[in-house]
Parts: C-alpha cells; structure tokens; sequence
C-alpha cells in the first residue's frame, strides 16, 4: 500500500456540537482498503474498524495499514470479527487462545488495543453460562497480558448467546476490566429486544457501539443482517430509542457504523461514505432533541440543536411540476381537464403551462432538456419532476440542507434580478429526476409577469379540492438508499414500518414518509422503489404507473360525478371487488352502490378512519392522479387497492391495444353499462 495521503480530513462542513466521535467500518465500503480508508477519511470520519477479511485481502503489512490510516488522521478503533471463540471441545478452545494470540500480534502493529469477539453460533458453542464465563475470562486474562481489550457481541444467531443482556450478564459475571460489552443496534432490534435495557449497564462496561437501521423485513435474521442493513435513517429501525438508552448508560466511546449490504459493496465508496457521515449527523441531532426524554415516537417539529440548522417550516404542497414533454403535454393537459384543472396561463418563455384549481398549481412542461424537467426523460412518459412547498423563509432550507452537505440550487424567483432575494426557490434534489422546492409565496404580480394568464372565463377554476393528500414518486433502486437519507435528514421526515405491495407487474417495496407541516396537517410522500430493467433513458417503464399526485377532497361523490361530466373516463373497477369489498367490510347495499358507478374504491382502518378514492387513466407509462377523500383520521393510503387499479389500468391497455376479441374485463364493462 502506499502511504501517500492521498485525501485530507473533510472538507465537509464542520462537525456540529454534540457529534461524538464517529467510525465506519471497512465492511460498509466497496474497494480496495487504501480506497476505503480514503472515502472514510474524506467524509470526515474520526476512525475505522478493520473488517479482518479487508486486512487479510489486502497486500499492504498491518503496521503500513496502520500508517496509511494515520496519515489520513483515522483512528483503528477496532480489529473485528473473533469468531468462535469459546468451544465445548476444550482441545479447540486452547487451538483458539493461540488464534486469539495471533490477532493480538496483528492489533499490534495495527495501533489498535480493541477486538470484537463475537458469540459463537456453531454447535460447540458452549451453552453453560458457568463454562462460558471461565472461557471468557481466560481470554480475558490473555488480553490484559497483551494490553488488549475485548468487546464480546451477542450476534443476533448465537447458538446460545443473542441478546444483548445475556452477553452483559456474562461480562458483568467475569468482571474483568479487560472484557466488555459490544452494542449492535442491529442485533438488538431485529430480534425485538427492548434496548431500554443498555440504560442499566454497568458504568463503562460498554467497550463498543456500532450502529446500522434496516428495512422491516420478515426474514432469517442472518441473512437480513449480512444482506440488507441500511444506514441510519434509511431503514425502520427504532435508533432513537436505542441511542436514548445507549447516552444513558454514560457511553463515551465512537459510534461506529457496521452496515452490511449488498447495495453499499457496489456503490461508489466516496459517496458511501458521504451518507454514512451524513447519518451520524442525522442521528445525532434525533438524538439531541430535548424533547428525546419524552416517550412520543414522533415529535411535531425538530428544536433547536447547537451548532446545527433546525429544519425550517414548511407548508403544504403548492405546486407540482410534470415533465411531459412535447407529444405527452397535450394528453396530460387533457387528463388535468377532466378532473377539474383549468389552463390558467402559459409562459411565452418556456411554454410551461400553468394549470390550477383552487389554490394548487400543476405546471405542465412541454419541452424537454430544460431546467424544469429532468435531462432523458423520453417523450412518451411524463413524470413528476418538482414538488413544490410553501415555506417562509427557503434561506433556512439551503442552511439547512449545508449542515447536510446536501448541495442546493438555488432558483431564481420569477422577474427577480441582482441580489438574491427570499422570493428566491430553494431547490433540493431528491434524485436525478426529482426535486423539492422550497418557495415563499410568490405575489400575484409574479405570476402575471410570467405567464400570460387565460381570461379566466375561458375556464372558470371550479375549485374541486382542498389541497395535495399525497404525492407518488418512484426512486430507482440504486438511488433508495440516498433518497431516503436526504428525506429523513433534511427534511426530518417519519417513516412507519415500510411495505411489500403486491400487483399485477410485481412486488413493490414502498415507504410512506410524512412531515408535519405549519397548518398543522402533515405532508406526505410515498416512495416506491422501482427495481429492474431500466430503459436506455434509464428510466422504468412499468405498466399501470406509479408517480402521482393525489387530490384531496370533502364529497368525493360530487367531485367524482364532476370530473365524469368534464369527461374523464374512470378505470373499470370489477364488480367482483366491490363483492370482496361488501363482503370484508360488512357494507350496506346502498353504500356500495354510491361507489360502483363512480368507480371509487374504499379502504378503513380498524380505528374507524375511512378512506374512499378514485383514479385517472395512467398517461404515457408512469403518472396518474388520484381523487382521496380522508375520514375520522384514516392514516394509510389505501394500499390494498392498488393492485386493483393496476390490473384495472392493464385491462384498459389490453383493450385499446385491440389485441384479438374483447378481454373478460371488457365484456364486463360493455355489460355493466348497459
Ligand atoms: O455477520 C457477521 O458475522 C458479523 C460479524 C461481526 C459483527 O459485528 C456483526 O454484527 C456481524
Ligand atoms: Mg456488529
């Protein structure tokens, strides 16, 4: 290896107040380890563990490792993993002391006094806690000898030992000052163990912290842990309950990120490690809330946290922008018209086309490269590429996103020239090809200079809705992790358990996240992820769509019957889910048959919340939009009809593709008409 510095410490912004110190370890990053320590370094990390099999793969002696990482200003705070230490065949457990020496030797040159020892899940593991702690302590005695210490980690698969407060019994038993306890919040939490435990540990007996989140998942926890850990704020673990109990227990040490992912081992490792930072940063200010003490799962704004910008205020979704380009344009303007948007101006400039109702905003784009849509997206599939939010102060947002490192484009404000002004938009890029803006509420007189208004006779705005319920924005696999990292962190958005949805065209995985906004309502996104086959745009093209707006409204049966009479065709909605329907929910006849001839399908909740929704047709490949009407506090977003209106919107296609005699559906629908 060599040792030139080949990167100094960050460049990043300076590390807020009350960042303790933070560590990755090299199994979290793809390359090489000279790669690795120099991603972990430019991104403003304290220390590493080494993961043994990057030493081992590695050409470079483990005192030059050890070199390269101090001149990179790294510190090795951990050698890792041990493996199997204790054994029921005692001939293999003395075989492993002198392992267990080995690695001493190698800690040595490697400038590190701190090995991780794993619990054992082989069969000879040793299920006496007795046994156990003799072994322990024997290795214990071995460390003290060699001017080590041991953190012994209760994997989640131990044979005997996988909880936590069964490895810091056995710790607190041995009692030795050279054994301690290793803390993984992900063997902790996949196994639904309560962290509020760690509060109780003995002072300083907490040798090492590592940190990793992960999706929800019902699954073998060995192969969630070595697959599918996220970093924090990506996945749906309870870190700030578990970071609660850990700053109880008086821990001092780094906080160490172990993230085991097929995701991470392909990804570029500057950026990795970029995110990683940037979710140690996340965790830490969720974590310094004073409002932390409290037991609410979800506070309704972030306070103030030294050194750091709280999340500025924000108000509901004011506008959304499509790129349609120019053969979609005219079918999405359509589209609009049928469920109440009417053409309110155009800009002589760009051509984008501003389409209202009451005070919600569509801007449609018909051209395609610019500034207002995202570069590739093929004319054929129009897709949502801003999200457009009311805020007082968008400054507050870009410092915001700076304690991020999340870069801003600034937007100038229409007919604004010289010093930026606060009219200015604030621009955060969600990914490629999707933005959230952040704008202060633009005058009137703005508008009018920027698009050459229609009388407003042409198409009187008929004021159907009362705002955006929610906006479906689809994030390609490789862009999920960062997305939800942005999302989380800046916009200090919440996230539930996530979702499998099952429909016609696959299994989606998707995300709810919401945000409290200042009417006291909150905002809402939901994520899914597009997996496979991008197209050469790279882009998906996934039959029945997935990007939407969805409307909100009070009587979605006047809405609905509106929207027919200004010609939209609703999605054929078969009679056999409206029977599936009455059957689940114990329906009366006369409700349901105020849903069947509008096609609104209907969800509930078990605490009364009712939710009644319709569709558009999908426009192009991606983008519909959605009627909701929310009751009593229903909180999902009717999930179990999607699969519905996919298989609705394929039958539509197959239909008008013409494709040989009348599909079921259709004889269904020729009949239901009648
Ligand atoms: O998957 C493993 O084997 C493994 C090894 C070391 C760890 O710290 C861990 O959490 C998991
Ligand atoms: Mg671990």
């Amino acid at each position: 290896m060599s040792v030139e510095v080949s990167s100094t410490r960050s460049a990043a912004s300076p590390e807020p107040a009350g960042l303790p110190r933070t560590s990755i370890a090299t199994v979290c990053l793809a390359g090489t380890l000279e790669q690795k320590l120099d991603a972990a370094a430019a991104a403003g990390f304290d220390g590493v563990e080494v993961f043994e099999p990057d030493l081992v793969a590695s050409p470079a002696a483990p005192r030059d490792v050890a070199r390269a990482a101090a001149q990179r200003g790294l510190r090795v705070e951990l050698y890792q993993p041990f493996r199997d230490l204790d054994s029921s065949d005692e001939e293999r457990f003395e075989r492993n002391l002198v392992r267990l020496e080995r690695k001493f030797d190698v800690m040595d040159e490697l400038g590190c006094d701190l090995l991780l020892v794993c619990s054992s899940p082989l069969a000879a593991a040793v299920g006496d806690d007795d046994r156990l702690c003799e072994q322990l302590e024997r290795a214990a005695v071995l460390a003290e000898r060699r001017g080590k210490r041991l953190a012994y980690e209760a994997l989640a698969w131990g044979r005997h030992v996988n909880d936590y407060r069964h490895a810091a019994r056995l710790v607190a038993a041995v009692g030795h000052p050279r054994l301690g306890n290793c803390l993984d919040s992900f063997h902790v939490l996949s196994r639904g163990h309560d962290p509020a435990g760690i509060a109780d540990l003995e002072p300083g007996s907490i040798f090492f912290l590592q940190l990793a989140d992960a999706p929800a998942m019902q699954m073998d926890v060995l192969q969630w842990s070595r697959h599918h850990r996220c970093l924090p704020g990506q996945g749906n673990f309870d870190l700030r309950s578990f970071i609660r109990a850990v700053k109880a227990a008086d821990y001092r040490g780094p906080w160490s990120l172990e993230v085991f992912s097929d995701i991470l081992r392909h990804a570029d490792p500057t950026r990795t490690a970029l995110d990683a930072h940037r979710s140690l940063r996340y965790l830490a200010e969720l974590t310094a809330e004073p409002g932390a003490e409290s037991e609410a799962a979800m506070p309704t704004a972030t306070p103030v946290v030294a050194g750091r910008s709280p999340r500025a205020s924000a108000g509901d979704v004011v506008s959304v922008r499509v790129a349609a380009g120019p053969v979609m344009a005219p079918r999405v303007a359509e589209t609009l018209s049928h469920i109440g948007f009417g053409l309110q101006g155009v800009d002589s400039e760009t051509g984008l086309r501003l389409y209202r109702d009451s005070e919600i905003a569509v801007v449609v784009d018909p051209t395609a490269g610019t500034v207002w849509s995202a570069p590739g997206i093929p004319p054929d599939m129009p897709t949502i590429a801003q999200i457009g939010l009311r805020s007082d102060d968008p400054p507050a947002w870009e410092r915001r996103a700076a304690a991020f490192d999340v870069p801003v484009a600034p937007v100038r404000a229409p007919g604004s020239v010289g010093a930026r002004t606060a009219d200015d938009v604030v621009r955060l890029e969600v990914t490629d090809t999707l933005a959230i803006d952040l704008r202060a509420a633009v005058s009137a007189a703005q508008w009018r200079e920027r698009f050459d208004l229609v009388p407003r006779h042409a198409d009187p705005t008929p004021h159907l809705y009362t705002g955006v319920d929610h906006v479906g924005i689809g994030i390609a696999t490789a862009d999920w992790e960062g997305a939800m990292l942005l999302l989380r962190s800046v916009f200090d958005m919440r996230v539930d358990d996530g979702l499998d949805v099952p429909d016609a065209v696959g299994t989606m995985r998707t995300q709810a996240l919401t945000m409290p906004v200042d009417s006291g309502s909150e905002l809402r996104v939901v994520a899914s992820m597009v997996p496979t086959q991008l197209d050469t745009h790279g882009l998906l093209k996934r039959p029945g769509g997935l990007t939407h707006v969805a409307f909100s409204c009070d009587d979605i049966y006047a809405v609905a019957a509106e929207c027919r009479s200004r010609g939209l065709r609703p999605l054929h909605i078969p009679d056999n889910y409206y029977a599936d329907l009455q059957a689940r929910y114990d329906l009366s006849d006369d409700f349901v048959e105020r849903l069947r001839p509008l096609g609104i399908l209907f969800d509930a909740d078990e605490r009364g919340g009712e939710f009644l929704h319709f569709f558009t047709e999908t426009v192009g490949e991606d983008l519909f939009f959605e009627i909701v009407c929310r009751r009593n506090g229903y909180r999902g977003y009717g999930e179990v009809n999607s699969p519905v209106r996919v298989a609705a919107e394929l039958h539509r296609r197959a239909a008008e593709a013409g494709r040989g005699p009348q599909s079921l559906g259709d004889v269904a629908a020729d009949l239901h008409d009648r």
